[in-house]
């Protein structure tokens, strides 16, 4: 039990405020008083693509600023913002129970990816959506698009768009499942690493309070994202290309097991390696860069990827 509230920095956009909220009540179901801090970063002011401002890290940039000069105590990130290397002063405490991470369809007339006529316009302005989409070779024009989920999905109602391909948990989040057509199968697509998981992030000297946050943590999407962020992070030494990832925790022979698979496409989708693997729960560090080690040795930095070194954006 804290006396002093937390303070709980947070983006302004719905889709933020909704994950900071739900941190807030559980913080509060275990006693403690949070309020929410709004917190105004680069990418909620421009709709500049993202790589031309620095990448989703612009996100993060603002509410870890945040941390460090002490106007907040914790901050809540969709963990697939957050950039994997480790940022001085400050400890991911708690990753807790994760949505579901699949990218999902929303299109006009209750459409699915395979009813979608050849032409449609479909719009996504992440290079690993991109890849992927265009790795099927559905003969669709895929079309760049930034902004909150909102706009997004105006985008269709306007009838500017056929189609836009989101996140699944963003759309749980703001209770806008109602828009989702198909959720796509990992098969062919998969999410990025992180996708559907928030990370709590506190000051590494406030261990009292990363003890608290830690109650909050899932191990299971810890080992999960762990893996997938592992993964990431070795491809993004080795390779420019979209990265996709996908790890699930399931009984196996021995106990509690990590499934994990993983892509590196060429935004043009003209090449995409796909592999997979599994192992403990508890191993979920070296099974990522395993695997990003294999994706490696099949060729994956040679997978030419035109959106250049910022490509792995979402
Ligand atoms: N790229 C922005 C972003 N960051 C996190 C989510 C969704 C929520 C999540 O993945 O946790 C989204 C929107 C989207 O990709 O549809």
């Amino acid at each position: 039990m804290t006396t002093t509230p937390l303070r709980l920095g947070t983006r302004r956009s719905a889709l933020a405020l909704a994950q900071a909220r739900y941190v807030q009540e559980r913080l509060r179901a275990l006693g403690h008083v949070v309020e929410l801090v709004e917190i105004t970063t680069k990418g909620d002011v421009t709709t500049a693509p993202l790589d031309r401002i620095g990448g989703t890290g612009v996100f993060v940039a603002a509410l870890r600023e945040a941390l460090l000069d002490d106007r907040v105590d914790l901050a809540v990130h969709s963990l697939k913002d957050l950039p994997t290397a480790p940022a001085d002063g400050l400890v991911l405490a708690a990753v807790p129970e994760r949505e579901d991470p699949r990218d999902v369809l929303c299109a006009r007339d209750g459409l699915k990816l395979s009813d979608l006529p050849a032409g449609a316009r479909v719009g996504t302005g992440s290079p690993r959506r991109e890849a992927q989409l265009r790795a099927l070779g559905l003969g669709i024009e895929i079309v760049g698009l930034r902004g909150n989920v909102d706009t997004r999905l105006s985008k269709v109602t306007d009838g500017t768009l056929d189609a836009v391909v989101l996140a699944r948990a963003g759309l749980a989040r703001l209770g806008r499942l109602d828009s989702v057509t198909e959720v796509l199968d990992p098969m062919q697509v998969l999410p990025a690493p992180g996708q559907g998981a928030l990370g709590i992030e506190c000051r590494t000297a406030d261990t009292a309070l990363a003890a608290v946050l830690g109650t909050l943590d899932d191990p299971a999407a810890r080992a999960a994202v762990t893996a997938e962020r592992t993964l990431l992070a070795v491809l993004e030494a080795g390779c420019t290309a979209p990265v996709g990832a996908y790890a699930e925790a399931a009984e196996g022979d021995g106990g509690l097991e990590l499934y994990i698979r993983a892509v590196v496409a060429a935004r043009d989708g003209s090449v995409s390696i796909r592999k997979s693997a599994t192992g403990p729960l508890g191993g979920a560090e070296q099974i990522g860069r395993d695997l990003a080690l294999e994706l490696l040795a099949d060729g994956a930095g040679a997978v030419v990827d035109a959106g250049g070194p910022a490509s792995k954006e979402e």
